[in-house]
């Protein structure tokens, strides 16, 4: 989205220089007014003309690029003003005392002289004085015989040709503004373009294939589960799934982030979105989801692999990429001065919605996300929750074709989170591809219809949030409670019955009576289990139980030793 508004740049610079002919005519008029001889007679008009051109054609490219070392526009302004008058007058000072014989620095000032050619404003100061110069010494000392023989006697010299190199000539500030304009406005368009950052990354990219080498030759450990091994061949199938059909597709995408010790953050992950899907992306702190998000976003260069949004390639056509996605980020990217009404109505221009069905479009988001009694509040007023739930309407404004959503229902209360849940609900299936990140394993279980469980930046699982159940987590789970009156002996007889029917059953938790055990899947039946229960509650005391399939939760800790700790976590 900044590069529309970066692109100005080199276009305000040629339209800046194309309204500064008017201003140099106007100076004329000033010299003219004035009775400045050197810069108004003897067809002298269009070399002052021709200097104060080449003066706006270097230091216009020269303040843009300038401009972008700073985030605010008064900072910029004020600081580039005290550059234009050092730069300008102080340069000009320095170099022209330097020039007095008496001070004994004249090696100095010409060596500065050269140094300072870089800078439009001590180029065109120079040019100035030294024309006038030129002018007023040529003028007395053509004026007579006498005056000849003085010049001639004290070494006063002069150019015929005002443009020659040496002094008193202006040739040389002349090129130098020529040629710093042309070099700053090829930089600003290389800065623009994005071509210097190309550039920059292929100079890098024969030490980073080396480091990434080191990286990718490490043992990933465990042999790649079957699900995941199918997608990723459906994906690099010689005729794959039409990426044009597909909103989105990601090919052997990798993130390696260049650091002392490069860390491998996502591992050659392949996935393919379809319309209507809404697809969860599950995993330990650390995982690699965000980063996924990020290069996806545009947010994070991609290290290697593409991915393909709607056709268009995240590599290539960022700017494409972007105006069909919507995305949550992990962190509220919103701006605390605009109520929650305004920054909605702000992004659904920007999506290009007609200005007719904003006002509409923004209320049903307002309604449809409970933010409607503080839609007229500064965001910063918001609390965690309500800044969630803004960000989540602005992934979603505009019908984009993919929906990002990096932890969206992170500190929102019950409702809203459910509230949120029938929003996204609708989302998919109004067709739309939505990939969320998510720590709540209900969640999951009430939004997506696939999912994938990463570790240490790879797959380790991918399907259906039953496959995954049927598939890693098979047995039941029993949670029951033994009216033990504080006898711990009521509790320990039901343990071994327990123990003693369903064999290889493993104790989970114990707390306060409550028994949760994971009963092994091997002959048991449902109608077994709740029979066997059944039968054994009176004799057993037990208040209250529950046998239910593994969940989702208990699928995902499965997954657990498979991710290293922390650094900070002891051994
Ligand atoms: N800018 C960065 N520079 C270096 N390493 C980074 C950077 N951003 C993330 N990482 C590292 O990359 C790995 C993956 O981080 P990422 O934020 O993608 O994880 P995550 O799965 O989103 O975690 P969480 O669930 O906590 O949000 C982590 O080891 C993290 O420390």
């Amino acid at each position: 989205m900044t590069q529309p508004v970066e692109q100005m740049g080199l276009g305000s610079c040629i339209a800046l220089w194309a309204c500064e002919s008017p201003l140099s005519v106007l100076l004329q008029v000033v010299f003219k007014a004035f009775d400045v001889h050197a810069f108004t007679r003897d067809g002298h008009v269009a070399d002052a003309l021709l200097l104060l051109m080449l003066y706006g054609w270097a230091i216009i490219p020269l303040m843009y690029l300038m401009n972008l070392f700073f985030s605010g526009a008064a900072t910029a302004y004020t600081r580039l003003t005290i550059f234009n008058i050092l730069s300008g007058i102080a340069t000009f000072l320095m170099v022209t005392i330097m020039r007095i014989p008496a001070v004994k620095l004249e090696e100095l000032s010409r060596t500065l002289d050269h140094v300072f050619l870089v800078l439009p404003n001590h180029c065109l100061g120079m040019a100035v004085s030294s024309f006038y110069e030129n002018y007023e010494t040529r003028r007395y000392c053509t004026s007579s015989e006498v005056a000849a023989h003085y010049c001639r006697k004290y070494n006063i010299q002069y150019q015929e040709n005002f443009y020659a190199w040496s002094s008193p000539g202006v040739g040389r500030f002349v090129t130098s503004l020529a040629v710093s304009g042309f070099a700053y406005l090829t930089l600003l368009f290389l800065i623009e373009t994005d071509l210097l950052w190309r550039l920059k990354t292929c100079i890098c990219a024969f030490w980073r294939r080396q480091a990434l080498m080191d990286v990718y030759a490490q043992p990933s450990g465990l042999p790649e589960d079957q699900d995941v091994a199918d997608e990723r061949n459906r994906i690099l199938a010689p005729s794959p799934c039409s990426p044009l059909d597909t909103p989105l597709v990601i090919k052997e995408l990798c993130k390696v982030y260049e650091q002392r010790v490069p860390l491998l953050a996502v591992d050659k992950i392949s996935l393919a979105v379809q319309k209507g899907e809404c697809f969860g992306l599950l995993g330990f702190n650390g995982a690699g989801k965000t980063t996924t998000f990020k290069m996806l976003t545009g947010e994070e260069t991609i290290t290697s692999g593409d991915a393909f949004v709607g056709g268009y390639s995240i590599s290539s056509d960022i700017g494409k990429v972007r105006q069909r996605i919507g995305y949550c980020p992990q962190f509220d990217a919103l701006l605390d001065h605009m109520t929650g009404r305004e920054t909605l109505i702000m992004y659904a221009r920007l999506r290009g919605i007609p200005e007719r069905h904003i006002s509409a479009y923004v209320e049903n988001t307002l309604r449809g996300l409970l933010l409607e009694p503080h839609a007229n509040k500064l965001v910063r007023t918001y609390s965690g929750g309500n800044k969630r739930k803004l960000s989540t309407g602005i992934a979603l404004l505009g019908e984009p074709a993919v929906i990002f959503l990096d932890e969206p229902s992170t500190g929102m209360d019950p409702v809203a989170r459910r509230l949120l849940w029938d929003t996204v609900a609708r989302a998919r299936e109004s067709g739309k591809a939505i990939i969320i990140t998510s720590h709540s394993m209900e969640e999951c279980e009430a939004l997506c219809t696939r999912l994938a469980i990463m570790v240490q930046g790879q797959f380790k699982c991918l399907g259906s949030p039953q496959h995954l159940k049927s598939k890693f987590g098979s047995g039941y789970s029993l949670r029951a409670k033994v009216l033990s009156n504080g006898q711990q002996e009521a509790l320990e007889q039901f343990k071994a019955f327990v123990d003693l029917t369903f064999q290889g059953s493993v104790l989970e938790d114990e707390h306060q009576g409550m028994v949760h055990y994971h009963l092994p899947g091997d002959n048991l039946s449902w109608a077994k289990v709740f029979g066997i229960l059944e039968k054994a509650k009176e004799k057993y005391r037990v208040d209250d139980y529950s046998v239910s399939q593994i969940s989702l939760e208990q699928v995902f800790l499965s997954f657990a030793h498979l991710q290293p700790p922390a650094e900070d976590e002891g051994p």
